[in-house]
C-alpha cells in the first residue's frame, strides 16, 4: 500500500471583503470570501464580468488589501505585513501573469523573461542560463532575440508564463491569461498552465470567463456579486 501524503496548503484567503469607494457610493466587490491552494494545485476562479475575480486576484497576490479578512501564504499573514516586506513576498514568491501580457515591448523575449532575477538581484550566469531553461519549458528556445511584436498572442502569453515562473515562485496567479486569445491557442496556453502548474508544485490560481478551461482545473470555485457561490468539481 503507498500512503501519499496530503498536498501542503501554500496560499489560503480568510473572509475576504473588498469595499471600493466611488462616487456613487460603495461598491461591495468581494464579500466574506475564503479559500485554500496546495502546492501543485491549479485553482480555476469563474464567476460573469464584474463577480470579483480581479479583486480576488488581486488580493491574494498582495497587490491590493482587503477591506476585511486575510491572506497567508505560508507561515507568513500578507495582509499584517508592511509595505516592504509586501514587495519583498511578491517578488521573491508570487508570479503574475495577465491578460494583456504585461510585456516590456523594447526588451526581448528573453530580457522580459529575465526582469524578476534582475529585481532579485540574481548574478548574470545563472540569469542566463534559467531564461533559457524557461523559455525553453515554454517551448520558445528559437524566439529568445525576438520583440513582443514579431510574436503571436499566444506566444507572447508563453513568454509571459516564462517570466512569472523564471524566479520559481510558490504561487502563480493568472487573470484571465487567455482572455486575449482565440479559442486554439487559449486551449495550447492554458494546457502549458496546468503542465508547468503540476510539474513545479505550484500552487496557482487563475480566473477566466472561458467554460472551456474549465477543463485544466484541479478545483473551480465560482464567484458571483464577489461571493463565492460554488465549489465546482471539486
Ligand atoms: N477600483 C475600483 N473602484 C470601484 N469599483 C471597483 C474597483 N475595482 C472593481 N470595482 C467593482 O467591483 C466589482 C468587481 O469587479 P472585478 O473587476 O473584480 O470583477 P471581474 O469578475 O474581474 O470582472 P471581469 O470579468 O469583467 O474582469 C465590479 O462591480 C467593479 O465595478
Amino acid at each position: 500500500m503507498t500512503a501519499t501524503a496530503p498536498a501542503r496548503t501554500v496560499l489560503r484567503a480568510q473572509g475576504l471583503s473588498r469595499v471600493f469607494g466611488t462616487g456613487a457610493g460603495e461598491v461591495r466587490a468581494l464579500s466574506d470570501a475564503s479559500l485554500e491552494v496546495a502546492a501543485g494545485e491549479l485553482l480555476v476562479v469563474r464567476g460573469p464580468s464584474g463577480s470579483g475575480k480581479t479583486t480576488l486576484l488581486n488580493l491574494l497576490g498582495a497587490l491590493d488589501r482587503p477591506t476585511s479578512g486575510s491572506v497567508w501564504l505560508g507561515d507568513a499573514e500578507l495582509t499584517a505585513l508592511g509595505e516592504k516586506a509586501v514587495l519583498t513576498a511578491r517578488r521573491e514568491r508570487i508570479g503574475y501573469v495577465f491578460q494583456s501580457f504585461g510585456l516590456v515591448p523594447v526588451l526581448s523575449a528573453a530580457e522580459n523573461v529575465e526582469v524578476p532575477l534582475r529585481l532579485r538581484r540574481t548574478p548574470p550566469a545563472e540569469r542566463a542560463e534559467r531564461v533559457a531553461a524557461a523559455l525553453d519549458a515554454v517551448g520558445l528556445a528559437g524566439h529568445a532575440k525576438q520583440r513582443p511584436y514579431e510574436l503571436s498572442g499566444g506566444q507572447q502569453q508563453r513568454v509571459g508564463i516564462a517570466r512569472a515562473l523564471v524566479a520559481e515562485p510558490e504561487v502563480l496567479l493568472a487573470d484571465e491569461p487567455t482572455g486575449q486569445l482565440d479559442s486554439g491557442t487559449a486551449a495550447v496556453v492554458m494546457d502549458l498552465l496546468a503542465r508547468v502548474v503540476h510539474d513545479r508544485r505550484v500552487a496557482a490560481v487563475v480566473s477566466t470567463h472561458d467554460p472551456e478551461l474549465m477543463a485544466r482545473a484541479d478545483r473551480v470555485v465560482e464567484l458571483h456579486d464577489g461571493q463565492v457561490v460554488d465549489r465546482g468539481n471539486g
